[in-house]
């Protein structure tokens, strides 16, 4: 038992240097794609980031503004994207793009120093909301560039 033990054990060693380089690359590749796959899962789990555990039950946001005409899932209530939250893998949403360029759902609008930042921050704590990092300034800034470059 022990012999037969140490012969299977023997046997990656006995390969020749090149097929163990080749194995050793092999099961790289298959290390990196597992990373790979986890960190995009967990990228587009942001969402639902800062949710301590399944005891704790978020309420859900009312729908700040009536549903942009043209964009897909207008009619699409919240409470149906969150019984079907992502049709696409995270993957394929990685490399098409769609799961980052959507219009917004709301807009927060405040003269300078009124206090945005905090409201968006506040916001920001809820798992369902996802917000921009800096300030896009399309309405005053950008609004040439079109809806294309604010998606
Ligand atoms: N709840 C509440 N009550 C009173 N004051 C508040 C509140 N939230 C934010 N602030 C103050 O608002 C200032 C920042 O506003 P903004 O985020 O709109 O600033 S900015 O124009 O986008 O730079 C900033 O003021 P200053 O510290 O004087 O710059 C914040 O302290």
């Amino acid at each position: 038992m022990g012999q037969r033990l140490n012969r299977c054990l023997d046997v990656p060693v006995a390969l020749p240097p090149l097929r163990r380089r080749l194995l050793l690359i092999f099961i790289m590749f298959f290390l990196w794609l597992y990373m790979f796959y986890s960190c995009a899962g967990s990228c587009a789990g942001l969402a639902t980031r800062g949710s301590p555990g399944p005891s704790r039950t978020v309420p859900p946001l009312p729908q700040l503004l009536p549903p942009v005409p043209g964009e897909p899932g207008e009619e699409s209530s919240l409470e149906e994207q969150r019984a079907a939250p992502d049709s696409a893998s995270p993957i394929s949403s990685f490399f098409n793009g769609s799961g980052t360029k959507r219009l917004p759902q709301a807009i927060i609008i405040g003269v300078k120093k009124g206090g945005t930042r905090a409201l968006l921050e506040f916001l920001r704590v809820h798992p369902d909301v996802r917000a921009v990092g800096a300030e896009p300034h399309f309405f005053d800034r950008n609004y040439e560039r079109g809806l294309a470059w604010y998606r």
